[in-house]
């Protein structure tokens, strides 16, 4: 509900092309509004050149009013199509320069002959689309939202429609930069840009990423724990990482779910133009008070002046807050609740750093993929099986949860006696069908059935079938 309203379709199938255009320094104006505007607009663009700037270059570069438009980039005027494409790769490579980026491989070329563009999602800043380049490549394509509160807002107070897109088009840019200097799996990938003139503004811009699909809270607490496991542990890797980043100690100040996107079953941080990496600064340790909705702590004030981890620490108790207590421990196999629980307590209390966190969850995937939390089941099946190789059941399916088809009972095992104890469990289960795929974590799938009258041929599965009761 809080969501703005989607802006129009694109026209004629082409990509969207949202005004704006962020990119000369501003200069500081006389007279009230204006010069609040102008402010704003100086505040992002020194913070996007923080970012861009390699932390070993040292003091800040003072930023000259008149400096050389940042993000220059290749204008829709001098269109690929109406130059030799050599130079529309030069100017491509002179505006990354700029910016600190490497050439990106997809830009407005591949932006124009865009097919299949839909209205994906909003922000309060951006609107996302899902288009096809090259004919191949689903993509996400970020652009500012003309219909969204960060524009609205704006326009309502300065009246000055192209800074305000300006403005809100530097959280676009912010983000492509951290994009690129922060390279991780669990971070998504920036595959290009591209600036073009719209209707009533020039150079507006719209980033190229990996497409993912938005992260369901009430989905994922459907699906296994197997699954759910995988979400915290990509969340952990990536907050190891942006602990550790090349950038400093990154914190995500905006943490809620819809931050995130799923692809491929891993998660992956999409918006990033809240990240921030200043470290508070602090007098005393009640300088380093982080407020939470249900919680407070106070983190210890360093001799050299700064809150103690505390970019490291807030991303960790908003791990907890947001996806632990929900995810880790339920359904979870019941060897390993006790090491889940002390995970979700310790970081609940924030008595781990990240460092230590990540290294529990590695050992929760290492017990889990080795099968050595099955080590203290008794392992005595009540059942017997026959077995009949290369055969499968073809239906006879019953319903289970957490299952991974939505028809039939569809669930991984370590080994063929995990689905024996599975099968024994259930008083439906009448036989079992193990196929040759396999989860992320290399764990079989096994199909459980009700019964065993129809058995067919298949030389990838094999069948057991419960011979006595
Ligand atoms: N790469 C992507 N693939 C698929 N969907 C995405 C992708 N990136 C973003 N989205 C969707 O689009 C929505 C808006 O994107 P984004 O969060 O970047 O915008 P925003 O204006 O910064 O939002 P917010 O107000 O949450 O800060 C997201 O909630 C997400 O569901």
């Amino acid at each position: 509900s809080e969501l703005p309203p989607p802006p129009p379709p694109p026209r004629d199938g082409a990509p969207p092309s949202p005004p704006g255009a962020p990119l000369e320094p501003p200069e500081e104006e006389g007279g009230g509004g204006r010069a609040a505007l102008a402010r704003q607009l100086r505040e992002r663009y020194e913070e996007v050149l923080r970012y861009r700037q390699p932390r070993a270059a040292g003091a800040r570069r003072a930023v000259r009013p008149r400096e050389r438009r940042l993000m220059d980039l290749a204008p829709a005027r001098t269109s690929a199509e109406q130059q030799p494409r050599g130079r529309a790769a030069a100017e491509r490579g002179r505006a990354s320069a700029e910016l600190g980026l490497e050439p990106p491989p997809l830009g407005c070329r591949e932006l124009r002959a865009a097919g299949g563009v839909q209205y994906l999602g909003s922000g309060y800043t951006k609107a996302v689309y899902k288009a096809v380049l090259n004919r191949s490549l689903a993509v996400a394509l970020k652009a500012v939202d003309f219909g969204g509160h960060d524009v609205a807002r704006c326009v309502r107070q300065f009246a000055a429609l192209a800074d305000c897109y300006r403005l809100a088009a530097y959280k676009i840019v912010k983000e492509m930069v951290l994009l690129q200097r922060l390279r991780h799996a669990n971070v998504l990938q920036l595959y290009g840009y591209c600036y073009q003139d719209s209707n009533d503004i020039p150079d507006t811009l719209t980033a190229i990423t990996e497409l993912g699909s938005p992260l369901e809270m009430i989905q994922l607490l459907q699906t296994s724990w197997e699954d759910r496991f995988r979400i915290c542990l990509s969340l952990v890797r990536l907050l190891h990482y942006l602990a550790h980043s090349p950038l400093g100690s990154v914190t995500l100040l905006d943490f809620r779910p819809r931050q995130f996107v799923i692809v491929d079953g891993e998660l992956k941080v999409t918006d990033l133009d809240d990240a921030s990496i200043e470290e508070s600064s602090c007098t005393s340790n009640s300088d380093c008070f982080m407020e939470f909705p249900a919680r407070n702590f106070t983190l210890p004030c360093s001799v050299e002046g700064r809150c103690q981890n505390m970019n490291e620490k807030r991303n960790l108790y908003n791990a907890y807050r947001f996806f632990f207590t929900y995810l880790l421990p339920h359904s979870a196999p019941p060897s390993l609740r006790p090491l889940l629980d002390k995970i979700v307590n310790a970081t609940g209390e924030l008595h781990w750093g990240i460092d230590e966190t990540a290294a529990q969850l590695e050992r929760v995937l290492n017990l889990y993929k080795s099968g050595e939390y099955l080590q203290n089941t008794t392992r005595i099946s009540k059942s017997e099986y026959r077995r009949v190789p290369e055969a499968f059941i073809p239906d006879e399916n019953y319903r289970c949860w957490p299952s991974y088809h939505h028809k039939g009972c569809l669930l991984s095992v370590f080994d063929v006696n995990e689905a024996i104890e599975i099968c024994d469990s259930y008083s439906q289960c009448k036989a079992f069908v193990l196929t040759n795929q396999t989860t992320w974590t290399g764990r079989q799938l096994v199909f459980f059935k009700a019964a065993s009258n129809h058995i067919m041929p298949d030389p990838d599965k094999i069948t057991y079938v419960k011979v006595t009761d």
